[in-house]
């Protein structure tokens, strides 16, 4: 069983697949220290219990090939059924794409691949050592005033940055839109990749998209 906070279709608004569609599974659960701009809150605690046959039923029923498992901090289930659905969703050649913040450990034997999105809270950077070496990209959130925080952490651990995003701080389409052209002239200085957060761009701050 996994603790569920909700299943929807739409498109992946961020990072390497942007615009691609998507099947999306959001767990239950986070973990401290909570991001003040979180924009999945109610995810943080309770959820309700599906099981894995039920979920895979749901991506079968909806007939996505490519599947976002999110949350919340979707590791923090891998050994209550999330290694089960990994392993599932590969034997049936369905492509897994993690989202995570990478405070739980990722775990190396993870099929799917790994979008990590490390934290930068209270002065310093949220990451368990084990995430660092099996994140397959980096998305970081990211406003004029985190840049130079961003910066030295790639800079620190040596990061590729063709494997690097930028994406812009907010919840709302306004918030997303004063930030990418400054994030995009970034990004060149830089040779990072830019992301938008595109469901936002299209849909605003409408739940389950
Ligand atoms: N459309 C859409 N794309 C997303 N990519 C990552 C998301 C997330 O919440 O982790 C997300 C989300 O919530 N919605
Ligand atoms: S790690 Fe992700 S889900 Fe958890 S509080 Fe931060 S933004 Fe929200
Ligand atoms: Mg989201």
């Amino acid at each position: 069983m996994l603790l569920c906070h909700e299943m929807f279709s739409s498109l992946q608004g961020e990072g390497p697949h942007t615009g691609r569609p998507a099947f999306f599974i959001r767990l239950s659960g986070c973990l401290e220290p909570f991001c003040p701009w979180c924009d999945t809150k109610d995810a943080w605690f309770g959820g309700s219990p599906a099981s894995i046959e039920d979920i895979i039923q749901k991506v079968v029923r909806e007939s996505h090939r490519f599947v976002v498992i999110t949350g919340g901090e979707p590791f923090l289930q891998w050994d209550d059924g999330l290694s089960r659905l990994d392993r599932e969703l590969a034997e049936m050649k369905i492509e897994v794409q993690y989202e995570t913040s990478g405070k739980v450990a990722i775990p190396q034997q993870v099929r799917g691949e790994v979008i990590c999105s490390p934290k930068y809270l209270s002065g310093k950077w949220h990451l368990a050592r084990e995430s660092m070496y099996r994140a397959d990209a980096f998305k970081f959130v990211a406003c004029r005033e985190s840049i130079f925080f961003i910066d030295a952490f790639i800079a620190e651990h040596g990061i590729d940055r063709d494997r690097v995003w930028l994406m812009p701080k907010g919840k709302t389409r306004k918030e997303q839109t004063e930030l990418l052209q400054f994030l995009w002239e970034h990004c060149v200085k830089k040779g990072y990749r830019l992301s938008a957060r595109l469901h936002i761009l299209c849909f605003d701050q409408k739940k389950g998209v």
